[in-house]
């Protein structure tokens, strides 16, 4: 009985949490579209980034889905690390921080940096990094962002690979999706 209550109140929290972390990303990505013609918001994509986590990865770890709710919210809004870590805490803040690109640099030093970081990042944040991955390759299959060529999105495709070969080892299920995908445009996957 008393058992039963406390699995029930982990529940409840669980959900208040996911709930908060969605309400919080809506918010923050409120006037932001992604590149496709007709500008879908931008929130469906970290929505879409945990839908993976939990439907296809298997996760269930809660500061990994808060992570992958929140993980868009410093690199493009004004949102600040500090904010995050008051309202969401130390943990998933600095799987947030393990994900998040440094806007100071340029873009080529930040795509660069992506890759070589992968390896050594940690395996919560590697989970985010290839839900994510694998979001943004379906999504570039889906439809070409605006103003993008073929080449561009080739280029991506090949510099996501690249990303992904330093997230090896950590789920079979998106690793098998995201490879798939390489093979259907035809990218050597390493
Ligand atoms: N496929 C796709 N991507 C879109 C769309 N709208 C926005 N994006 C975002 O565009 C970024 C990739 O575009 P790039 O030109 O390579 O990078 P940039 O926006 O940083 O300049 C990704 O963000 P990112 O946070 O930089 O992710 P990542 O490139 O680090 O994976 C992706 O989430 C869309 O309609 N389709």
């Amino acid at each position: 009985m008393a058992s039963q209550a406390s699995e029930n109140g982990d529940q409840s929290r669980i959900t208040m949490e996911l709930m908060r972390c969605t309400n919080f990303a809506a918010i923050k990505h409120k006037d932001q579209r992604r590149k496709d013609k007709e500008k879908t918001p931008y929130v469906n994509h970290v929505i879409g980034v945990a839908h993976i986590l939990t439907a296809e990865a298997g996760v269930t770890d809660i500061s990994v889905l808060q992570a992958a709710l929140l993980h868009d919210t410093v690199e493009d809004t004004d949102t600040t690390f500090e904010e995050l870590e008051q309202e969401f805490g130390e943990h998933v803040t600095s799987i947030v921080r393990e994900v998040s690109d440094d806007k100071t640099l340029g873009k080529a030093d930040r795509k660069r940096q992506q890759i070589e970081h992968a390896p050594h990042s940690s395996y919560k944040a590697k989970l985010v990094k290839l839900a994510d991955k694998l979001y943004n390759l379906r999504d570039l299959k889906r439809c070409t962002p605006c103003g993008w060529t073929s080449a561009r999105v080739q280029e991506y495709f090949g510099w996501a690979a690249q990303v992904v070969a330093g997230l090896r080892g950590t789920n079979q299920n998106m690793e098998d999706s995201l490879d798939q995908l390489f093979k259907e445009f035809k990218v050597a996957s390493g």
